[in-house]
């Protein structure tokens, strides 16, 4: 199995997604693109900067010119315009320009903030993704989504704007802590549920080497995701269709996040929220009963929360009203017709989702 898998979008060639072992071959990577005179920017968060920082910084200044870095706090709650504003005061002061690149160092929220910023400064400058969770490895480093959350509210501020490279080095997943791998697990359960029955049971049958970390494994499985990630974001690169299949989960789960002060992890809101629209499949008559106990299974396997204390329906269901998917008041919710098998479905009543959200409010 090649561990290059390459991004099209409208027939031509994009970027590639990069699976090695370690973060040697981002020399070999990055010299394609010729940077000698330039500079690149490695955009990291404080936990990421003192695990790896050193070490990728060493191997990005062999191939260009100047390079420096951009830290800032870990954290969900710094993923806003205060952080972009002090990442752009940075390259303006270092006189990055047009031609010169960011380098996202890091987790999620580094990559759709780093991607932003540089889908932003000086209207674009490229970008390219080194993500070191399982959440941006499987998800957020492929298909360029960028943004910021505003007011708490998730992405509300963004752009659609593709990174040159995605290069993963799978093995930096092993001082990922337990919670924060168990919170990938999140997008990667959505990814079998809503594309792939069969990767769906791969995940159950292989749990306990899954969460041992054996690296073989771990490769498998990233490459399966993004292998779903990359056919879904090819098809529909802004989301005008399907890549909205890509938010099963999304809709009940970032408003859970929201209102948990992102004290709740993504992927595990995610995890939620996709309980949440399976018991709505459920109450439509789409899939069996049996399914939903089929994904505690699943869920607590990996260590994930299946349910959620002091927060209402009520307060989860206003929420939605602000969700991206909103169309002239209609809430485009991802429903899924069988395992494997996700549609949007535009016919959704707040109570159809507080009935959803009863086994997680439970
Ligand atoms: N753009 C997209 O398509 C997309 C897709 C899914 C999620 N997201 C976004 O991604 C974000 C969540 O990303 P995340 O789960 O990676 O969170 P994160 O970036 O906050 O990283 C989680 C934590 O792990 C630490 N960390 C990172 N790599 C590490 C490593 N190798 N070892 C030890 N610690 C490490 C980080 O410092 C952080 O504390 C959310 O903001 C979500 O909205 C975006
Ligand atoms: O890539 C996509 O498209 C996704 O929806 C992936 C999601 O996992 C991700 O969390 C995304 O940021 C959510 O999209 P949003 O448009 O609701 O912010
Ligand atoms: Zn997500």
């Amino acid at each position: 199995m090649s561990n290059r898998i390459p991004v099209h979008m409208n027939g031509a060639f994009q970027y590639d997604i990069v699976m090695e072992m370690t973060f040697d071959g981002l020399e070999r990577e990055l010299n394609q693109f010729n940077l000698q005179g330039r500079r690149i920017c490695i955009v990291t968060d404080s936990n990421v900067a003192s695990l790896y920082l050193e070490e990728v910084e060493a191997i990005v200044s062999r191939c260009c010119q100047v390079t420096s870095h951009f830290i800032f706090p870990a954290g969900e709650e710094n993923k806003n315009l205060d952080t972009v504003r002090s990442l752009y005061e940075t390259l303006i002061e270092k006189q990055y320009d047009r031609h010169d690149f960011l380098l996202a160092l890091g987790g999620g929220v580094v990559g759709d903030l780093c991607g932003f910023a540089a889908a932003t400064y000086l209207r674009g400058i490229s970008f390219i993704q080194v993500p070191t969770t399982l959440l941006s490895q499987v998800d957020s480093s492929i298909g360029g989504k960028t943004g910021v959350d505003f007011d708490a509210y998730k992405n509300m501020v963004g752009a659609f704007h593709m990174p040159k490279l995605v290069y993963t080095n799978i093995s930096a997943l092993k001082t990922l802590s337990d919670e924060q791998f168990s919170s990938g697990m999140g997008e990667v359960v959505k990814h079998g549920l809503i594309r792939d029955a069969s990767y769906y049971e791969w995940l159950k049958e292989h749990a306990p080497v899954i969460q041992k970390r054996e690296l073989g494994y771990l490769e498998e499985m990233v490459r399966i995701s993004n292998h779903i990630k990359r056919e879904v974001v090819e098809k529909d690169p802004t989301e005008q269709g399907d890549r909205a299949l890509l938010n099963l989960g999304h809709t009940l789960g970032h408003a859970i996040e929201k209102l948990s002060d992102f004290k709740f992890l993504h992927g595990h809101c995610v995890g939620l929220g996709c309980i949440a629209a399976m018991a709505i499949s459920i109450n439509k008559g789409l899939i069996s009963d049996q399914e939903l106990a089929r994904l505690y299974e699943v869920m607590n396997a990996f260590g994930m929360p299946v349910s959620v204390k002091s927060i209402t329906a009520h307060d989860i269901v206003g929420l939605t009203k602000n969700d991206k998917k909103m169309d002239s008041g209609t809430i485009r919710f991802i429903l899924l017709e069988q395992i494997g098998k996700a549609y949007v479905d535009t016919s959704l009543t707040d109570t159809d989702m507080s009935d959803g959200l009863l086994p997680i409010l439970a």
